[in-house]
């Protein structure tokens, strides 16, 4: 087992995961644990079972056999009020306007931040009167950020938040939005493969790869030892 971030019960905990998607094993004994108030990346290639596992700590997904637990008590889908998720395909309503949608995401999240959606309209620069259906790819994951941080859920679930959004904005996001909102208090894991505009901001990676948790690392352990994160990414996948 892997232990990563604080003492105490940790935000995330998996044991001895094990997932089959059409007779194919997609993860095979994960485990791995976050710390409440971590900023947790899941690094690892295409088809790696990233988003599958991400799923699996939403409570979407159940496990066939092992165990999910959040905050100490298993994950599933009476915890989602615990779990702000950004998919990793758009899911938004095409026919709404953004200031539409986030009308309706205000009144379908009792933990809704009207002054966080204030802020992060600006930040993220996303106009209201714009209709989803007419957004660019980027324009509309920075909606799908919006919509997922506006909450204060205790753990924040990312599934490669900067789909199509351009290099200067991606690491502007990276620092001014994703930065800031890890606080230390709220929990995020973040599956990606920008590793470099996020590095500097992960306390933890955990590398995932074919359905194993291949290695995990406190990233400022690993920069005492003279490593970064992309170094030991190509490492463990080279
Ligand atoms: N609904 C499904 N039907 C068939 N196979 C699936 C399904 N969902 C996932 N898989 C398979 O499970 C494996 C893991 O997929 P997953 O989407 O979790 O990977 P990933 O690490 O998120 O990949 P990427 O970085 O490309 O997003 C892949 O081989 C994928 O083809």
């Amino acid at each position: 087992m892997t232990k990563l971030g604080r003492a105490g019960a940790p935000a995330i905990r998996c044991d001895k995961v094990e997932v089959s998607i059409k007779k194919k094993k997609v993860l095979n004994q994960v485990a791995f644990e976050v710390g409440a108030g971590c900023l947790a990346g899941l690094l690892g290639p295409n088809g790696a079972g990233k988003s599958t596992l991400l799923r699996l700590l939403t409570g979407l997904l159940p496990p066939d056999s092992g165990s999910v637990e959040l905050f100490g008590a298993p994950a599933g889908p009476d915890r989602l009020a615990e779990v702000s998720f950004l998919p990793d395909r758009g899911q938004l309503p095409v026919y709404l306007s953004a200031g539409e949608w986030l009308g309706f995401a205000a009144r379908l999240y009792p933990d809704w931040s009207r002054a966080r959606e204030r802020e992060l309209t600006a930040k993220l620069e996303v106009d209201p009167a714009r209709r989803i259906g007419s957004m660019s790819r980027g324009e509309e994951a920075r909606l799908q950020l919006l919509t997922c941080l506006s909450r204060e859920a205790p753990l924040l679930i990312l599934d490669e938040p900067f789909t199509g959004v351009d290099l200067l904005s991606r690491e502007r996001i990276a620092s001014a939005v994703v930065g800031e909102m890890a606080d230390g208090e709220r929990t995020f894991l973040i599956a990606t493969h920008d590793i470099r505009e996020m590095e500097h901001l992960f306390d933890s990676i955990v590398l995932l790869g074919d359905g194993t948790v291949k290695a995990a690392y406190e990233v400022e352990a690993l920069r005492e030892s003279g490593r970064s994160v992309e170094s030991c990414y190509r490492e463990v996948f080279a």
